[in-house]
């Protein structure tokens, strides 16, 4: 395995990688976007901080690609929709630089309270100024936290301990979490309205970027105090500077800017009452340590084909889980296979039902397992990162659901596809409990018992005698050898269902004879 490690992460993230058999690690810091694309041309992996863009040009131009490794939160300097089109597993390390990043907005807090940062500068020039910088008390302030999530709970912890109110607009926040907290759940207009202090703690997209403009400043208390440790352009720059020389904003301190670096001649840089740090959030040892680590060991197990844990675009599922559901994935994947050969042309729906014991699991790896497995034959370079994503771009719109109706199996996974003119067709499957051997126990509920790997030749004739026979002497003119066989007969409709597993797969003249054959209504090879 090839791993670029594009930005500078913990030494001990890298010897992690370096420590690894077979693997080869080249450590490129600084590179500028066209070297990025050069040296990714063969590598396997690429471990990133917040500097290096991965970008889809740098996702189509590696071609090995597997795995996108983040040490830190935000992954907005990879792009998710290329990375996950091509397959390619994006993974961050969430919370390990929460703490680190907490404190720092703390630190711009207590900064934007009392000027240490300006009364520092004065003494470093020789003077002393101590009429010039007295400051308030956060006793007492309301503090209004946008996103309440790792970072802001950690920020309202610190909040209380000196003596404020927490009010927290976050729309995901829970009453019961928030309640635990002992802080408020609010509006983003009250957050606003009532606010001594805000401080903002969330993703930038399209809801985010300038939740706290022009509009948001003009509602607000006169002597606000705003902080800004997440991404640049939640807190609008422009509308900012306009408030801190308007005198509405009494401090503020960012640590992240619409762009990165700030432009040296950004006017932020010439506010008084704005205090600046360079994007360091994140920059302490502890944190660089825990996210180092982290991202190396995370990526070697998902390149090693262990666990995916903490991954963007596909779902993550602790060990122990995944070792409960190993033996279901394949099943799960040759139902989707079964199925697709089964279904036909212009497949519209795919739908997954989970019954009995199997419910009881994390069955969202099995569902991605299904979809992989129905786009085998028809999609190249398919997995579970992109399987969802390759379905919808096909107009198959997947459906999932668990239900608790009895079956005469102590869990069934069921896969059906309804095609364009409204057709359906359905397959089941089970482990058979001893051994935990996968099995097809019904085709459109008709019951059988298949294995789940190989040829199969799939059946549907009038109940008559003789097409076993018939069956047994084309397949053995045909030099194929018939391993195991099931059958399923419905007697009042006169028909049954029977499925022979092949050696290998008919040639075309013995397909043209068992089609020729007067009482055999359709058969299909399939090949899981
Ligand atoms: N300055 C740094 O170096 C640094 C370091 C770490 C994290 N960060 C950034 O800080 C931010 C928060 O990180 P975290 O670990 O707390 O993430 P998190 O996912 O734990 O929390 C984000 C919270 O934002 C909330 N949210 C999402 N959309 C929202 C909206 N429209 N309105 C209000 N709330 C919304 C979510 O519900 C969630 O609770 C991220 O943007 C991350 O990239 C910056
Ligand atoms: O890598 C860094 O220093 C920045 C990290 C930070 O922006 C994050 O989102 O985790």
């Amino acid at each position: 395995m090839k791993i670029l490690v594009a930005d500078k992460i913990s030494p001990k993230g890298v010897d992690f990688f370096k420590a690894q058999q077979g693997y080869t690690v080249v450590e490129a810091y600084g590179s500028s976007p066209e070297q990025i694309l050069e040296l990714v041309k063969d590598v396997d992996a690429i471990a990133v901080r917040s500097e290096t863009k991965v970008t889809a040009e740098v996702v189509a131009a590696a071609p090995n690609l597997k795995v996108v490794g983040r040490a830190g939160v935000g992954v907005d300097n990879i792009d998710i929709d290329a990375a996950t089109e091509r397959g390619v597993i994006v993974m961050n390390t969430p919370g390990g630089n929460t703490i680190a990043t907490a404190e720092l907005t703390f630190t711009h807090m207590l900064c934007g309270t009392r000027p240490i940062a300006q009364a520092n500068a004065t003494m470093k020039g020789g003077g002393w100024g101590r009429k010039q910088y007295s400051g308030f008390e956060l006793m007492g302030k309301t503090l209004g936290i946008c996103g309440f999530g790792r970072i802001g709970a950690e920020v309202a912890k610190r909040a209380q301990a000196f003596g404020m109110t927490v009010l927290a607009y976050d729309p995901f926040l829970t009453d019961a979490r928030a309640q635990s907290m002992g802080i408020s759940k609010v509006t983003l207009d009250d957050v606003i309205a009532q606010s001594d202090y805000i401080t903002v703690h969330m993703p930038l997209n399209d809801e985010t970027r300038g939740m706290i403009g022009k509009d948001a400043f003009a509602k607000a208390k006169d002597g606000l105090r705003v902080f800004n440790c997440a991404r640049g352009g939640i807190i609008d720059e422009a509308a900012l500077i306009e408030a801190v020389q308007s005198g509405k904003v009494a401090a503020a301190g960012l640590d992240v800017y619409e762009g990165e670096p700030l432009a040296e001649d950004s006017p932020l840089r010439k506010l008084d009452n704005v205090v600046l740090t360079p994007h360091l959030g994140a920059s302490t040892a502890e944190a660089q340590e825990s996210v180092g680590v982290e991202v190396a060991e995370q990526m070697v197990e998902a390149l090693n084909g262990g666990t995916v844990r903490n991954a963007i675009n596909m779902p993550s599922v602790d060990a122990k889980a995944l070792e409960a559901l190993k033996p279901y994935l394949s099943l799960g994947e040759a139902l989707g296979t079964f199925i697709q050969q089964l279904g036909g042309e212009c497949i519209e729906s795919l739908k997954i039902t989970y019954f009995g014991k199997i419910t009881e699991l994390d069955t969202l790896p099995l569902s991605r397992a299904i979809q992989r497995g129905f786009l085998k034959h028809i999609v190249e370079q398919v997995n579970d990162v992109n399987a969802p994503k390759k379905l919808e771009e096909l107009g198959v719109k997947v459906e999932t659901t668990s239900s608790n109706t009895d079956t005469s199996y102590q869990e069934l996974v069921e896969v059906q596809t309804i095609d364009a003119t409204g057709k359906s067709r359905t397959v089941g499957g089970t482990l058979f409990t001893r051994r935990q051997e996968p099995r097809i126990v019904h085709i459109d509920h008709h019951g059988l018992e298949v294995n789940t790997s190989g040829t199969l030749l799939v059946l549907k004739n009038q109940d008559v005698p003789g097409i076993i026979g018939f069956i047994g002497t084309v397949l053995s003119e045909d030099g194929i050898n018939i391993a195991n066989m099931s059958l399923s007969r419905d007697q009042g409709e006169g028909f049954a269902i029977s499925v022979y597993e092949l050696d290998s797969v008919p040639s075309e003249t013995t397909q043209s004879k068992i089609t020729g054959h007067k009482d055999i209504e359709k058969f299909r090879v399939i090949e899981l």
